[in-house]
C-alpha cells in the first residue's frame, strides 16, 4: 500500500482563490490588506518562510510590509520596530518571525504585538481565547500551524471526530495549540499529546489513527510506529546540508518508509508548510475584514 498524497500546495492554492476574491472585495471598500513581518537575523530558514510568505501574499493583492533587522540589533530596537507596526495603518496583522537570536526574550516580544494585529495567534489574549473558546465559535485567529494542520485533513476528508490523534512535540507554534484545537467541540479528537520525556513514544504512536509530527528531529518517526492506514502529518523540518546546486536539504520528521504503511501522508516539503502561509493570510484578511465591521 502506497499512503494517498495531502497536498498542501494543492489546498493552500484552492484556498488563496477563496481568499483573493475576499481581499478584491475589501479593495472595492478602500481597505488594503497588509501584512507585516519582523525578521531579526539571517537564519536561512527563517529568511527562506518569510519571503515565502510575502510572495503569498503578492499573489492575493495583500501588501507587503518588511522589517528586517540586523542579527545584533538590539533588543530596543526590536521592540521600537513592534511600536512602529502597531501604529502603522498599513499593517494590517504581523508576525514576529521566531526564533529570536539567542538570549533576546521571545514572550516580551508576542506580549508587545497588539493582539488585534497578531495574525499568528500567538499574543497570550489570542492563546487564552483559544483555551476559553474551546465550546464554540471563536474569532480571534488561530496559530497557522496548527490551523493549517486542520484544514488540510478536513479537505481530504480525513475526519479527526472521535478518532485518536498523537501530536509529538509540546512546543508554543504547534504542539500545544493543536492540542487544544483538536479537543474543540465540532473537532472531537481525543489526544495524546507527547514530547522529549514521553517514555515509549512509539507505543503511543502505534495507537494513533492520526499522527501530527512536529519536533523538528529528522525522520523521528518509523514506519513500525505507525497504525496501517494512518494518517501522518510532517509538520517539522530540519535543515541536513545543501545540494550540489546549492538548495539546503530538507528532512522532515517522518521516515520516508512510513508511505508504505500510512494511509495517507502529508509530504515535506509541500505538506503542512504551504498551509501555514495559506492561514497566516486568512488571518490577515479575516483582521482586515474585522476593521470594516468596527468602521460600520
Ligand atoms: N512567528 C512565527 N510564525 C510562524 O508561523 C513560524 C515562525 N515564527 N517560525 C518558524 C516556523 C516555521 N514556519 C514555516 C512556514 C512555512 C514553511 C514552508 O512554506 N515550507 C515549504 C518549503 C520552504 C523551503 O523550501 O524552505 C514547504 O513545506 O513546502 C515552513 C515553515 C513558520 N513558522
Amino acid at each position: 500500500m502506497t499512503a494517498q498524497v495531502l497536498d498542501g500546495l494543492a489546498a493552500a492554492a484552492a484556498i488563496k482563490a477563496e481568499l483573493r476574491e475576499r481581499v478584491t472585495a475589501l479593495r472595492e471598500r478602500g481597505v488594503v490588506p497588509g501584512l507585516g513581518t519582523l525578521l531579526v537575523g539571517e537564519d536561512p530558514g527563517s529568511v527562506s518562510y518569510v519571503g515565502g510568505k510575502h510572495r503569498d501574499s503578492a499573489e492575493i493583492g495583500v501588501e507587503s510590509i518588511r522589517a528586517d533587522l540586523p542579527a545584533d540589533a538590539t533588543e530596543a530596537e526590536v521592540h521600537e520596530t513592534i511600536a512602529r507596526l502597531n501604529a502603522d495603518p498599513a499593517v494590517t496583522g504581523y508576525i514576529v518571525q521566531l526564533p529570536l537570536p539567542r538570549g533576546m526574550d521571545e514572550h516580551a516580544a508576542l506580549v508587545a504585538v497588539d493582539p488585534a494585529k497578531d495574525v499568528d495567534g500567538l499574543h497570550p489574549a489570542n492563546l487564552g481565547e483559544l483555551v476559553l473558546g474551546v465550546d464554540g465559535e471563536i474569532s480571534t485567529p488561530l496559530p497557522c500551524t496548527p490551523a493549517g494542520c486542520l484544514e488540510l485533513l478536513r479537505r481530504n476528508d480525513v475526519s479527526v471526530s472521535g478518532k485518536h490523534v498523537v501530536v509529538i512535540g509540546r512546543g508554543l507554534t504547534v504542539g500545544r495549540p493543536l492540542g487544544l484545537l483538536l479537543t474543540r467541540k465540532g473537532v472531537d479528537a481525543t489526544v495524546t499529546l507527547t514530547h522529549s520525556r514521553t517514555t515509549d513514544l512509539a507505543a503511543e504512536v502505534r495507537r494513533a489513527d492520526v499522527v501530527v509530527a512536529a519536533v523538528g528531529v529528522p525522520h523521528l518517526v518509523k514506519p513500525e510506529w505507525v497504525k496501517p492506514g494512518a494518517a501522518v502529518l510532517d509538520v517539522g523540518v530540519t535543515r541536513v546540508g545543501t545540494t550540489a546546486t546549492g538548495r539546503a536539504k530538507l528532512a522532515g520528521d517522518v521516515d520516508p518508509g512510513v508511505a508504505e504503511v500510512a494511509g495517507w501522508l502529508s509530504p515535506n516539503p509541500g505538506g503542512v508548510g504551504p498551509m501555514t502561509r495559506a492561514m497566516l493570510l486568512a488571518n490577515v484578511v479575516a483582521a482586515a475584514e474585522r476593521t470594516v465591521g468596527r468602521a460600520g
